[in-house]
Formats: C-alpha cells, structure tokens, sequence
C-alpha cells in the first residue's frame, strides 16, 4: 500500500496536514518541490497526490498545473493560496480528482481525501478485473500443446518477481502477449504496461521518448515532459524490438537496469523509477552481440530470465484451436469451418505464425459465402484468403472469357493483398497502386466489404 504523497512547501502546512492524515490512518510521504514529488512518485507511486500548485522551483500555479499527469493514474487533488475559478477549472481540466483552496478547512480534506481513496481501490479493482479477464485460464494466450502449457507455467512463476526478462521467437508467435500476460499476473498489474517500438522512433527521439526532457532542452521541447519510464512507474515497461536499439542508447538503458536512474534530457541530476523491464525481439540477440552490434553487458542484464515463443511449427496440435478462436471473434460466434477446411488448416505451414493463422481466418470469415446458420469457411476460402492456389474462384467461378478472366485476376489480387495486409484498406490500396475509394468501388462492386 503505498499512501498518499503531500507535495507542498510550507513547512507548517506540511506539519500540520501530514500529521492530521496520518491520525486518520494514512500511511503520508513529505515533499517539498515540484521536482521531488515527481522523483518520489516514480520511485514509488502512491495512492493519492496531494498537490500545492504554486511550489518551488517555479511557484508558478502553470508549472504545477503541468505536473499533474505525471502521477497517472494516481488521483490528484490540487491545492492552491489562491481561492481562484479559472484555475480550477484548468486543474480539473489537467486530469486533477478535486481541488481545495487554501486555508484547507480539515474536515472537508478529510471527506475528499476518503473519496479520491476510494476512487483508487476501484481503479485497482477494476485492473484486476481486466487482469483475470485477459489473464485468466489461458492468460491471453491461446494452445493447449505441452510447450504453451510449460510457457505459461514460466510466466506465473516469473510474474511475481522483479526479475528483468526477455522473450524470444520468430515473429508472430505472440512475444507482446506474453509481455502483456506477465505484467497482469504481476503485483504490478493496477499500473501500467507501456509499450515502446525501439525500431519504429527515430533515434534521435528515443532518449526524450523514454527518459522524458525538460522545457528548452531542445528547439521545439516547449515544456517538461515525463518519458516512457516515468510512464511506467509501479508497472512494466514493455521494449519491443530491442535488438533495434541505438548503441548511444543501449548505454543509457543499461545504467536505468544497473540502478533504476536515468537523466532526462537536459536535466542536471538523475531521476529513479521503479520499472519492471520485458524486452523482446526476433533477432538472434547473442549473434548481435558476437557481430557488435548489441552490448554483451546489456544482453546479460536483459536477461533475468529468458522466454520463448513456439513457431507454429513447433506446436502445429494447437492450430484448429487457434483457428476456430480466431473464426468465433470474426464472426460474433456465427462461423465454422467445414471439414476440409480443419485438414487444409493443420498441412498448411505458417511462416508468418499465429499472426498470419490470424489474418488468414479473419480475411476469410469475411470472403465467406453466408448460410443460414451463418459463415461456413471452406478449404478455398482459406486458400484464397492466404493467396495459396485454389482449383476453382467460387463467386465467380471459372472465367471463361477474357473479361471473366481479368474480374478473376483482379479478384484473387485484391483478396490476397487483404489478407497480407490484415485487411488494412490504405496498405492494400498503396500495394495495387489504386487510391483508397477506388479499391473501396471495388470492394463494393465485389461484395467484399
Ligand atoms: N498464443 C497466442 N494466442 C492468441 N493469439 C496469439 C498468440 N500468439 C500470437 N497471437 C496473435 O498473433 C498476432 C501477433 O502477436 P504478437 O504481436 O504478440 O507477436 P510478436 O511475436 O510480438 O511479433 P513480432 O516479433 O512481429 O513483433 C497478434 O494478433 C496476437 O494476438
């Protein structure tokens, strides 16, 4: 439990209010600048923010009003000397609980204290609500083959621990879901999971992405802002891809993972977090390190514990299951596959793994001839929906003439391109070099969408 947080810099006033909280039972944290409450936020985040919004360095009620989201998901009730409207309104506009002027009469702090508590155990519980209900059974993950089973056994046992850890596998073998399945298992699982894309930010970017930068720090940095890692404080921050991370950048992660400290960028002195890291990538991480390109001591670090992601290939006894999941989300629990559709489903290979096993049964449940009973996915739809040859089109059938034959061609390219694209419109379009309304005209003319 980790209490309420009182930022506020006259002494009296802290005196005072701290005393009068903890008589009431609260466990209460002291700070006395703006700085230092978002350094003891990260270090370890508390139920309740108490917010004095004119404090040192700046004593500017706009800074304070600035402060405010760091402490997400916190509740925040500001206080401020001045009895002033506008500013209220702004504090509550900044994601601010309440808001109580000064003198703050005790028994009306008492009551707002009581209630913004409250409106924290529920958050609480509605995150371990969700976290049963993507945690539960299959803790997200879908397969019932001994190796998902030994893959879940590991999370629960690492879950609760702060131990680092690194996912492992090809890609499309669900290395975010189980990122996403440890950190809801976790003591953790009230606050957030953030994920960050190390080789989707630009290099120059990814330092004030994740450590955050203070105002003027560089053109365009117009105010402080809190990074990825403060984000993250009390929960997980999730590295994807992290065999893409900058070398300048591996170093700065690996004094965060030596001793939780990390530099804003143009900040002075270094700031804590209290972060659990789950790093992931495709890459063969200890070919990197041997090549040079990933630091030796990082990948040790990264490497608490080591997870890996089956290929399909290694549990090919789960595809039906995942491939009816797949169809039951598609169809709102209206479709089945016929027989020759489950024996297709389990020769086919799966290079691009469940994410391409995914896409094939959603393109298909959508290009599906509808019955009374609702979608039945055949061999050809799957075949057509994967771009895999089929013997016959079956809502066209077999082109006879030449303009048959180019509604066939032009068929089969745009289904196939649907199905590559996870059914994205604008990348379909861009692939077949058409404008997205004119592949619309057509998806519309083909019954397709
Ligand atoms: N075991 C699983 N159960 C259910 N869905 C899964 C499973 N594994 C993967 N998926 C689905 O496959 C898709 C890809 O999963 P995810 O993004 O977690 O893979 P990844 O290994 O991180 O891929 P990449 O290396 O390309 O980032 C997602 O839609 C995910 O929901």
């Amino acid at each position: 439990m980790s209490g309420i947080l009182l930022a506020d810099d006259e002494p009296a006033f802290q005196r005072l209010t701290g005393a009068w909280l903890r008589g009431l039972g609260h466990d209460v944290r002291v700070v006395g600048d703006g700085d230092a409450a978002r350094a003891a936020f990260a270090e370890a985040p508390a139920d309740l923010v108490l917010l004095d919004l004119a404090m040192p360095p700046h004593h500017d009620p706009e800074a304070g009003l600035a402060l405010i989201a760091s402490f997400a998901p916190a509740p925040v009730i500001v206080m401020t000397g001045h009895a002033d409207h506008a500013l209220a309104l702004k504090a509550i506009d900044a994601g601010a609980w309440d808001f109580l002027a000064k003198p703050v009469d005790p028994d009306i702090l008492r009551i707002v204290v009581a209630r913004a508590m409250e409106r924290a155990g529920l958050a609480r519980e509605l995150a371990a609500l969700k976290a049963r209900d993507t945690g539960a059974e299959d803790m997200g993950l879908i397969g019932t083959t001994p190796v998902m089973a030994a893959l879940r056994d590991l999370i629960r046992r690492v879950a609760p621990t702060r131990l680092p850890v690194l996912v492992l596998g090809p890609s499309g073998t669900g290395k975010e879901l189980v990122a996403r399945a440890l950190h809801y298992a976790s003591p953790r699982a009230d606050r957030k999971l953030v994920p960050v894309h190390c080789g989707a930010i630009p290099p120059e970017l990814l330092e004030s992405e994740l450590f955050g930068h203070l105002k003027g720090s560089f053109t365009g940095a117009t105010s402080d802002r809190p990074g990825l890692v403060e984000t993250a404080a009390g929960g997980t921050l999730f590295l994807d891809e992290i065999g893409e991370m900058p070398a300048v950048m591996q170093v700065k992660l690996l004094r965060f993972l030596a001793d939780g400290s990390f530099q804003p960028v143009g900040a002075r002195a270094p700031r804590a977090a209290d972060v659990r890291i789950v790093a992931a990538t495709h890459r063969d991480l200890a070919a990197c390190v041997a090549d040079g390109s990933f630091r030796e001591d990082l990948y040790y670090r990264l490497k608490g514990v080591v997870l890996r992601t089956p290929s399909l290939d290694e549990r090919p006894g789960d595809v039906p299951l995942l491939a009816s999941v797949f169809l039951r989300r598609a169809s709102n629990g209206m479709g089945q596959f016929t027989p020759d559709a489950l024996g297709w489903l389990t020769t086919r290979r799966w290079p691009g793994n469940v994410r391409e096993l995914r896409a094939a049964v959603e393109c298909a449940a959508a290009l599906a001839p509808q019955s009374a009973t609702g979608v039945d996915v055949g061999a050809t739809d799957l075949a057509f929906a994967v771009g895999d040859p089929v013997a016959d089109l079956p809502t066209i059938g077999t082109p006879q003439t030449l303009e048959e034959e180019i509604a066939a061609l032009e068929y089969r390219r745009i289904t196939e391109t649907l199905a590559r694209t996870g059914h994205n419109h604008t990348h379909t379009a861009r692939h077949l070099g058409l404008s997205r309304v004119g592949l619309l005209k057509k998806l519309d003319r083909m019954g397709l969408r």
